[in-house]
């Protein structure tokens, strides 16, 4: 489905608190190909935004890639200068946030800002006012003269968006882009940023923990559990052939994917946290197929593109056949 190359290429992953010496993320490899929508899920905590941050250099101060590779078109990126991921930002590489109004200046107008990533990625004012029209504003003239406050929630991810695809990045990041925005309207951003991501070519990675999400959106999905991935591969596979027992309680634990609500169950127990983490399966402590051998690491193993670190897959889809 999509070219061999891919565009990112996130080799073992590591992020630590540098103060505490704490691993937060623990060893993350994805791909994403020109034009592919993936999604991370997973519960909070584990390490999703971080990645995502890592890609494009925003970890927060005492945050550190300690280890792995995140190659860029071949380009190892992890360790970039200043310089050069400013480059790449907004041209190659974009990022949409779960609040907007934290990345919108209050005092400034709509058209001020849009102007200011317009000049930084070459676009025209008419690149600007189509894109503005594209994503959904009947008067582009009138939004430009007016401030971030003057929109809705709504309005103002739109105008995020627009932002984020004026130089025409190859990529999106999109970290829980609908959380902030009223339940009627998070429909509608995320028809958006899936349509204008199909139309224009350009591939997703989109944070995200709702499993219904995902399912519409994402041609790939990436589990993660506590800083690692559980399981990943193309969405539909994941999520209607878990061989993740971890996978398989998030899925069984929301409602409407094949699970009719009175059959819902909540994964039992609570995520450990970074400073408890062990080498082994992170995961064994709530998961019902544990035994001895989950105290070591497990490996991952790949089964038509679908790969999961479970030792325990057959016996999950075993008791799946018996369900
Ligand atoms: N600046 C920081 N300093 C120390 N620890 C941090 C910092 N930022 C995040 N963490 C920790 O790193 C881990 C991963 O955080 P991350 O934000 O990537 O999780 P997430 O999967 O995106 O979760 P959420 O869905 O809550 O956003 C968490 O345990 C979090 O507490």
């Amino acid at each position: 489905m999509h070219g061999n190359e891919p565009l990112l290429s996130i080799r073992d992953l590591r992020v630590t608190a540098e103060k505490r010496d704490l691993t937060l993320v623990d060893g993350v490899s994805l791909d994403i190909h020109a034009g592919e929508r993936m999604a991370l899920v997973g519960e909070s905590g584990s390490g999703k935004s971080l990645t995502c941050m890592s890609v494009i250099s925003l970890l927060a101060r005492g945050l550190r890639v300690s280890g792995g590779e995140i190659a860029w078109r071949g380009e190892d990126i992890s360790r970039v200068s200043a310089g050069r991921m400013r480059q790449l930002r907004g041209r190659e590489i974009s990022m949409i946030y779960q609040e907007p109004l934290t990345s919108l200046n209050p005092v400034l107008s709509i058209g001020n800002q849009l102007g200011e990533a317009a000049k930084h990625v070459s676009a025209s004012r008419a690149d600007v006012l189509s894109m503005l029209d594209r994503v959904g504003f009947d008067r582009p003239e009138r939004v430009l003269r007016q401030r971030p406050h003057e929109l809705s929630g709504g309005m103002r991810q739109r105008v995020m968006i627009a932002m984020a695809l004026l130089g025409r990045p190859r990529l999106l990041l999109a970290d829980e882009p609908t959380t902030a925005l009223d339940v009627t309207v998070q429909d509608q951003v995320l028809k958006l940023i899936y349509d204008i991501t199909v139309e224009t070519g350009t591939a997703l990675l989109l944070v995200s923990h709702d499993l219904n999400v995902v399912r519409r959106i994402a041609d790939t999905v990436a589990v993660l559990y506590t800083g690692r991935i559980a399981e990943s591969g193309p969405t539909e596979r994941v999520l209607s052939e878990p061989r993740h027992p971890y996978t398989d309680a998030l899925l069984r634990s929301v409602p409407s994917l094949g699970v009719k609500a009175d059959r819902l169950t909540a994964i039992p127990g609570r995520v450990p946290t970074p400073n408890e983490w062990t080498d082994g399966c992170r995961f064994a402590s709530r998961c019902g197929f544990a035994t001895a051998t989950c105290v070591d690491k497990p490996p991952f193993a790949e089964f038509q593109g679908q790969a999961s670190a479970c030792w325990h897959t057959d016996r999950l889809i075993e008791s799946k056949g018996a369900r």
